[in-house]
């Protein structure tokens, strides 16, 4: 393995969500160009550690968040830091596929021109290196002004990728992304995330673990303690975690025998 660089490293975080902890002492480095998994039963805050990561998790209102979020070495919740140039930089993708009602175009080219002007030439240039990134430019060139609701399900999930893709992030957050897919759309998006990772850092939260097995190099296992917090329990290279996991409990949840 090529020398690891850290392009995430969160540093004992724990989140609120009032006065509710949801999180609780995560400290965990997500490495460049590389995929990491984050696995554990319903309810452990894997979607809210994941929203941590470029603060969209403050769009649900009153919360707080204690300790530190590095990007390359800086904080992301130092009051200074612009938000938008964040969410440009650490992109995310739900576990719906959540297109505007407009045209596959607008989909892609819609950061860029609300990120500044751009020549048509330009746009259209970037709009198709993204749907070629996001594996969907074959199925829809010849309809990239058509409503992009009239595409199916995992279509319409790699159009929100190639929309995250298109205003060059450095970082990809997916949220379960294949959970509304059938297996066919999810065999494409894990191949798609297969080859983004040599331009990109990739961190997935998945329920399906033959899917974090397949697509990670490092997984990163939560649960609940008795008080129903989350906490990350382990975290490794997905092979060990799957095939020699340290913590009993990480062994339980692999094997089958929990959650
Ligand atoms: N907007 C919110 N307001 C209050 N509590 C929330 C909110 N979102 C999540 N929580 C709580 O935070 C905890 C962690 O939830 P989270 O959705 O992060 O877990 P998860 O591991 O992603 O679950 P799942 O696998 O079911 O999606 C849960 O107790 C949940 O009820």
């Amino acid at each position: 393995m090529n020398k690891l660089i850290p392009a995430i490293q969160v540093k004992n975080l724990s989140f609120y969500y009032r006065t509710s902890k949801a999180i609780e002492g995560i400290s965990i480095d997500i490495y460049q160009n590389q995929v990491t998994a984050i696995i554990g039963p319903s309810g452990c805050g894997k979607s809210t550690f994941i929203k941590t990561l470029n603060r969209i998790s403050e769009l649900e209102g009153a919360v707080k968040v204690e300790g530190r979020v590095e990007l390359f070495g800086q904080n992301i919740y130092d009051p200074r830091i612009n938000l938008n140039r964040l969410r440009r930089q650490i992109g995310m993708v739900f576990q719906k596929p959540n297109p505007f009602p407009m045209s596959i175009y607008e989909n892609v080219a819609y950061g860029m021109r609300i990120a500044g002007r751009r020549s048509p030439i330009e746009l259209d240039e970037i709009v198709e290196s993204a749907l070629k990134d996001a594996a969907l430019w074959d199925e829809v060139k010849d309809k990239l002004h058509q409503s992009a609701l009239g595409l199916s399900g995992g279509q319409q999930q790699r159009l929100c990728i190639a929309r995250a893709l298109a205003i060059k992030p450095k970082i990809l957050l997916m949220d379960e992304p294949c959970s509304a897919l059938d297996p066919i759309a999810t065999m494409k998006i894990e191949e798609l995330i297969h080859s983004l990772r040599s331009e990109l850092t990739i961190a997935i939260v998945t329920h399906n673990m033959q899917q974090a097995a397949r697509i990670s190099d490092f997984t990163a296992f939560f649960s609940t303690d008795e008080s129903r917090i989350g906490q990350m329990v382990e975290f490794g290279i997905t092979e060990q975690i799957f095939n020699n996991p340290l913590d009993p409990r990480t062994h339980d949840y692999v094997s089958g025998r929990f959650g």
